[in-house]
């Protein structure tokens, strides 16, 4: 490049002749350029260091950005690659110097008047490099211009100046050493008028303001051009070239004077060839100069473009890393989640305005705090110790931790802690994220109890059972001690809801979890399955016995009187034993066999426990089997009614007939109720059967009335389980007989005694002023005085009792107005002597067995015949 310049220079001079101005200004055009690249590298160079030295303390740790002693080192350590053409200070961003690269002369100078000071607290430079006005050192007295820029700590925030004076004799110098001849001159003029550096007459020239001069007004229209001037430093008139220096607020000027080129052009005109040569010489001595001057340059040019490119890849990377930095702290503060930064220690650095929700302490109040301070005391040391060493392990943790907020509060947090190091792989920083789970933590609890266990014993539930059950069955595996599962099943406990109310009920329900865990270990599970059904889990039995003496205990415990309030109730249960793992081999098995057990208990009398055996088994597969096939026992038609006439003892007619239920089975033959109503009443199908059992009859009734006498009857049994399942289906029977136009009176319901006080206890009521009632089986445990309340119509007596009893209670019932019926009568003499007891209807296989409907239509046919005859 330098070559070339001094070529086109020397070129130029040759045809100088022709164009003696024009080549003047080309020359000054080339002059302009060399010296606007030594300017542009110079300032790239200082301002390289400026860089270096700002970014440097952008990535410091704030504490130590705000330190003179770290700034001073941090200078020092760059000193080697300053010259004494210039130095660096540092400046507090109150505009004291703190720190300084060439000692400590500087130091506590204020700057804070300087216009690159106040450029960089308003941050009017925009990050970029700012060259102020050349003025006079304040310490050093030296003619200087300032490159500054301004410094940010990582945040952001405005942390000082750095600036770099720089001694304008060194331009000087330089300029001087270039000049071509004493007519030249050079100059480096501040973009704010004022001169920095001038050859020649620099005393003179130094900051004077050139706002008023050819120059500005050519700078005003294009960035570099000439133009032809009478100097005001030193009134010489030249030809000047300028250029406005890219991006810097700085214009470099050439001039040359035109007379004395002009002088030694017509010299060399003079002196022919001896005259070139001469200035050949001379050109070509500048030209040494300035090839050396730009090999130099050039040199420089390499490194300043290797450095500068590396400093730009900095620059580049660090917007990067600032553009993340300022999501980062976007993030930070708007976050939903808590966080904080602790210094490697645990002293808090800084926490988001989540944080200070979350704790209710504002970040100031926080800053120096240790971490660990805000953590409740409801974390134990141990917790503590785990969480250092999860941390020091492996960089990171993540927990739940109680935390204590400035109110003094509980607080359930979910926590990640990660750990940022330092380049030497230190820790350097912790940061903690965190959200409150108090309240999630809350509900989940309710909703997994909820799931987990019975809400009104607070006993685990069926799922929980089944949970522990597995879990004591695996320990079973390994520790070879058997296990044993205990279901208690209370007894007739929908009495006490029907006599006391659902609420007792409860009551004794809540009572009876009690108990029952106190006839067990702590070890052992005591669960509610639902309704009045318990299980108790007794673990790893070193003594089989002990299950008996539990289950003893149980049949104790539940034997003792129950006070609801202002009630007393009595009660008992029935338990079923399985044990572990002779009586099944998975959980399924072992409940089946232990509710076997216990339904053997209930059926053998109740108020007992049962170890299963496998014949339980086997009567379980019939009675399953038997289930099975009642179902379809209706809908296929399998179900028939039987009537037993019912005999007026004074006139011999068949006045009323009893229909009896029997099952058709497709395999086992005619079943008799015997066969089947236990299992249709604890399979819950007995008020199907029994409505199919009344609407057959009703049907009946009304074709026998139609032959016999409006006043015929048909006696049904209702089981009690109809009773007590529904008791609103007696409406629906009234309304079948409205529908069929027959009278209530059309049907005797047939009830046990029994049942008859549980109607009492339950108030359920039974219609009597419709259907009729007939109490069957009179005289095994009901008060006389419900015959009276419930408007009884009929007892049943059987003379199997005896026949004095059956004459007695003839007497009684006539005495309250009730009728008789006398069932089994199988002999002539009980007929006969019921007949003088004044009996008053008689029924049984002296009379009649139960015969198919067609049969005693026939009967009834005949016996209105002569009659009618
Ligand atoms: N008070 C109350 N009763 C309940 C609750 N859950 C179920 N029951 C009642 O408990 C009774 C359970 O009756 P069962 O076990 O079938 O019959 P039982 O009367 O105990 O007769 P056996 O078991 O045959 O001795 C039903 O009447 C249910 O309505 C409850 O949470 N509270």
């Amino acid at each position: 490049m330098a070559v070339l310049a001094i070529a086109v220079v020397v070129n130029q001079f040759r045809t100088a002749h022709l164009e003696r101005e024009h080549s003047i200004q080309m020359q000054t055009e080339h002059y302009v350029k060399a010296v606007e690249a030594h300017v542009t590298y110079s300032i790239q160079s200082v301002d390289l260091s400026l860089i270096g030295f700002a970014n440097a303390i952008k990535v410091m740790p704030a504490k130590q950005s705000r330190s003179p002693e770290t700034m001073t080192e941090l200078l020092s350590s760059r000193e080697s690659s300053f010259n004494s053409d210039y130095w660096i200070t540092f400046i507090d961003p109150k505009g004291n110097a703190v720190a300084a690269s060439i000692g400590n002369s500087v130091i506590g100078a204020s700057y804070a008047d300087r216009d690159y000071f106040k450029v960089h607290v308003n941050n009017d430079a925009h990050g970029k490099l700012f060259i102020g006005a050349p003025s006079i050192g304040r310490v050093s007295k030296k003619r200087l211009f300032f490159l500054s820029r301004r410094v940010e700590n990582a945040k952001g925030e405005f942390m000082g100046v750095v600036a770099a004076p720089l001694n304008v004799d060194r331009y000087v110098r330089v300029f001087e050493n270039s000049r071509l001849d004493s007519d030249v001159s050079i100059a480096l003029i501040h973009a704010g008028g004022k001169v920095i550096a001038r050859v020649p007459n620099f005393e003179k020239a130094f900051a004077r303001d050139m706002r008023a001069t050819p120059l500005f007004d050519n700078v005003s229209k294009a960035p570099s051009g000439s133009f032809k001037s009478v100097s005001v430093i030193d009134n010489l008139s030249r030809i000047f070239s300028y250029r406005v220096i890219n991006g810097l607020p700085l214009i470099v000027v050439v001039g040359n004077n035109d007379a004395e080129t002009t002088r030694l052009l017509q010299q060399n005109y003079l002196v022919g060839g001896a005259g070139l040569a001469m200035l050949l010489l001379l050109m070509l001595g500048a030209g040494h100069f300035f090839l050396r001057t730009y090999r130099r340059q050039e040199e420089r040019e390499h490194r300043y473009r290797a450095l500068y490119s590396a400093s730009h890849d900095m620059e580049r990377q660090l917007r990067a890393n600032e553009e993340s930095m300022k999501q980062a702290s976007l993030l930070f503060q708007n976050s939903g989640e808590g966080m904080m930064v602790t210094d490697a220690q645990g002293l808090i650095l800084t926490v988001n305005p989540a944080f200070s929700m979350l704790s209710g302490y504002a970040e100031k109040e926080l800053i120096g705090r240790h971490a660990q301070t805000l953590a409740s005391s409801r974390n134990d040391q141990e917790f503590f110790d785990r969480l250092v060493e999860g941390v020091n392990e492996t960089g990171h943790w993540k927990g739940e931790i109680w935390h204590r907020n400035k109110d003094e509060e509980e607080l359930l947090v979910a926590m990640v802690i990660n750990t940022v190091y330092d380049e030497q792989g230190k820790p350097f920083r912790y940061v903690a994220l965190m959200s409150d789970i108090t309240q999630k933590k809350a509900s989940e609890e309710i909703i997994w109890r909820q799931a987990n266990f019975d809400t009104l014993t607070g006993l685990p539930n069926r799922r929980m059972f089944h949970e522990h059950l597995r879990k004591e069955m695996k320990k079973t595996d390994r520790s070879q001690l058997p296990m044993a599962l205990v279901f208690v099943d209370l007894d007739y406990f929908k009495e006490i809801n029907d006599t006391l109310g659902h609420d007792k009920g409860d009551l004794l329900l809540k009572e009876v979890a009690t108990r029952l865990l106190s006839c067990v270990r702590s070890t052992d599970t005591v669960a509610r399955l639902g309704g009045d059904e318990f299980t108790v889990i007794i673990g790893e039995l070193r003594n089989p016995g002990d299950v008996m003496r539990t289950a003893q205990e149980i049949l104790q415990q539940m034997s003792r009187p129950f006070q609801l309030g202002d009630n007393i109730a009595h009660i008992s249960g029935s338990i079923g034993i399985t044990l572990y793992p002779e009586d099944g081999a998975d959980a399924e098995t072992l409940i089946k066999n232990a509710d076997q057990a216990m339904y053997t208990a209930k059926q053998q009398g109740r108020n007992r426990f049962n170890y299963f055996a496998p014949f339980m088994q086997e009567s379980t597969h019939a009675r399953i089997n038997l289930v099975n096939d009642l179902r379809q026992a209706v809908s296929h038609n399998q179900l028939r009614l039987m009537y037993q006439p019912i005999i007026d003892l004074t006139s011999g007619a068949i006045v009323k007939a009893e229909a009896l239920v029997r099952w058709q089975h497709p395999l086992r033959g005619l079943l008799s109720p015997a066969d089947f109503i236990t299992v249709a009443e604890s399979s819950g199908m007995m008020i199907g059967i029994g409505d199919w059992v009344f609407q057959q009859a009703a049907r009946q009734a009304r074709q026998w009335q139609a032959i016999a006498s409006p006043a015929f009857q048909i006696c049904v049994n209702k089981s009690a389980s109809q009773f007590r399942d529904d008791s609103s289906n007696y409406q629906q029977w009234l309304d079948f007989l409205h529908e069929l136009q027959l009278k209530p009176k059309s049907i005797v319901v047939e009830v046990t005694d029994k049942l008859l006080l549980d109607v009492a206890n339950s108030n359920i009521g039974l219609g009597h002023e419709h259907m009729q009632i007939c109490l069957d089986d009179f005289g095994t445990g009901c008060a006389l005085t419900f015959l009276k309340r419930f408007r009884v119509d009929y007892i049943k007596i059987n003379p199997a009792d005896g026949l004095l009893i059956c004459e007695a209670m003839i007497a009684m019932a006539h005495k309250l107005n009730i009728k008789v019926i006398a069932e089994g009568i199988e002999t002539p003499q009980q007929l006969s002597a019921l007949t003088a007891s004044g009996c008053d209807f008689g029924q049984g296989y002296l009379l009649s067995k139960p015969i198919l409907a067609e049969e005693l239509q026939e009967k009834l046919q005949k016996q209105v015949e002569p009659v009618n005859k």
